[in-house]
């Protein structure tokens, strides 16, 4: 049994869908279809998770939703219409919605949730009922009924461990399940999202759930490149990876594959194929525990923006016990999270994401660290890009970081930071947002050209 996912460029229109038809009619294993919410159909159009979140926005501020709510149901009606479907299915979608948007708005975060979700569960009904109009079997299932249960954190559900047992059920389905993607249930039965791009993460814990041989991610690239495809034209396609790579890459920014939906397959031991709806007879990409090591140190260069880093100095600090603790703590009390901490013997860098700094007096911040720790000094820098070169070879080759740094220097890039070491896998690098896009082709002509 496989577990196909489809992300939202694949669903955007009528003509999508028909390739979402003839991919399922290709295997008859694909029993388990995992949905988003319709993507952009072009460059300029909007998905339609974005119309929702400002129909509800607005719907919240007592504004009036209605050009919202025309597009979302625009967007259903259209590829009914292409698909010459009944009406019926968009007259309850419809309903639905407004329902939905004249319901209880107590609670504003699970008023949002709910109608972020609206999208892709809209969605799998719409599927499920094209599928079935082209005699394809095929029923929508409502992830609370298949037991995909989640913590309570709107925008960033966790799976609840007991979710896989419920969701092997999915399997004695007779029918092709229609499962929409994005969304899982609080055990109070409150409707809770992923992070965005979430689907990928349903995909992976249902393919956990049901066991699958793999689960099957259909997009709109070829394959994974090895760099960003927006910074550098054409570039190489991967043909394999490890989960540890993709998980580093997906991290710093290959946004095809979502971080968190690793996790899930590989604890059972699924392989992962990204492939093109578009032209689903090219290989993709495999995802698997081991491949063979032929391509050199360096599989993939990801970048991503956004970051910023907290320098402190004080002699003497590797002396000190507890002081990362301590600093830690201060960060703990602001509600800021880290996500890497390279350090020397009389200085720390702690580098996070720049967003959490948004509602915090910096200035306050600083002052407590240099105060509470009797640091010498404390300062933010702003506006960073991290830089993440990937590799398994990179653990048998000498020589990989002097490569890259020498790529960097020669195209005029200053390193901010460098961590290597903690990952056996990758080597990071800081470098100034302005200069990453410069930084990430000399990076690749090295490695790959
Ligand atoms: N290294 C990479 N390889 C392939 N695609 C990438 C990479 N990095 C970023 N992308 C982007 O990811 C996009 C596919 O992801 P996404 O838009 O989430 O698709 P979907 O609509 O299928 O969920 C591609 O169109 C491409 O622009
Ligand atoms: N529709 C949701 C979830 C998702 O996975 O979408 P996509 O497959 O289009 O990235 C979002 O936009 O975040």
């Amino acid at each position: 049994m496989k577990v196909v996912k489809f992300g939202g460029s694949s669903l955007a229109s009528g003509q999508q869908l028909e390739k979402v038809l003839q991919i399922l009619k290709d295997d008859k294993e694909r029993r388990v279809v995992v949905v988003s919410a319709p993507g952009k159909r072009n460059e300029r159009d909007t998905k339609v998770t974005d119309l929702l979140i400002s129909c509800g926005e607005k719907v919240l501020a007592g504004k009036d939703p209605g050009e919202e709510v025309a597009q979302v149901i625009a967007r259903y009606a259209d590829i009914a219409r292409e698909l010459d479907l009944s009406s019926d299915i968009i007259t309850q979608i419809k309903q639905d919605f407004l329902e939905l948007l004249d319901g209880n708005k107590e609670n504003a975060h699970s008023f949002m949730e709910a109608v972020k979700a609206s999208g892709e569960d809209n969605n799998a009904k719409l599927v499920a009922a094209f599928l079935t109009a082209r005699g394809l079997k095929a029923v929508y299932v409502n992830p609370q009924e298949a037991g995909l249960i989640v913590t309570d954190e709107p925008g960033n559900a966790q799976v609840l461990p007991e979710s896989y047992d419920r969701l092997q059920l999915l399997r004695e389905y007779e029918d092709i399940v229609v499962f929409p993607g994005f969304f899982g249930y609080s055990k109070s039965g409150d409707v809770v999202t992923f992070s965005r791009s979430g689907s990928d993460i349903t995909g992976a814990i249902v393919a956990n759930g049901v066991k699958a041989s793999v689960y099957e991610n259909f997009t709109d690239v070829d394959a994974v490149y090895t760099v960003n495809p927006t910074i550098v034209s054409k570039p190489k396609e991967i043909s394999m990876l490890t989960y540890r790579e993709m998980r580093e890459l997906s991290y710093a920014g290959f946004s095809v594959f979502h971080a968190e939906a690793l996790i899930p397959a590989y604890r059972a031991g699924i392989p992962v194929h990204v492939k093109n709806t578009n032209n689903p007879l090219v290989p993709g990409t495999k995802i698997a525990a081991q491949r063979s090591n032929d391509n050199g140190p360096v599989v993939g260069i990801a970048n991503d923006k956004g970051f910023c880093s907290i320098y402190i100095s004080k002699y003497l600090m590797n002396k000190e016990i507890g002081f990362a603790r301590r600093i830690l703590s201060i960060l703990e009390e602001y509600g800021i999270s880290y996500e890497h901490m390279p350090s020397g013997i009389d200085d720390l860098t702690i580098i996070l994401r720049q967003d959490q700094l948004i509602h915090i007096d910096e200035g306050e911040l600083l002052a407590r660290i240099k105060e509470e720790l009797n640091a010498e000094e404390a300062v933010i820098e702003h506006d960073l890009s991290l830089i993440m070169v990937v590799g398994e070879g990179m653990r048998h080759n000498v020589g990989t970081t002097s490569r890259a740094a020498k790529a960097l220097a020669e195209a005029g890039v200053n390193i901010e930071m460098i961590n290597q070491g903690s990952s056996e896998v990758s080597m990071m690098f800081g470098v100034k947002e302005q200069f990453a896009k410069k930084a990430v082709k000399a990076l690749y002509e090295e490695f790959f050209q």
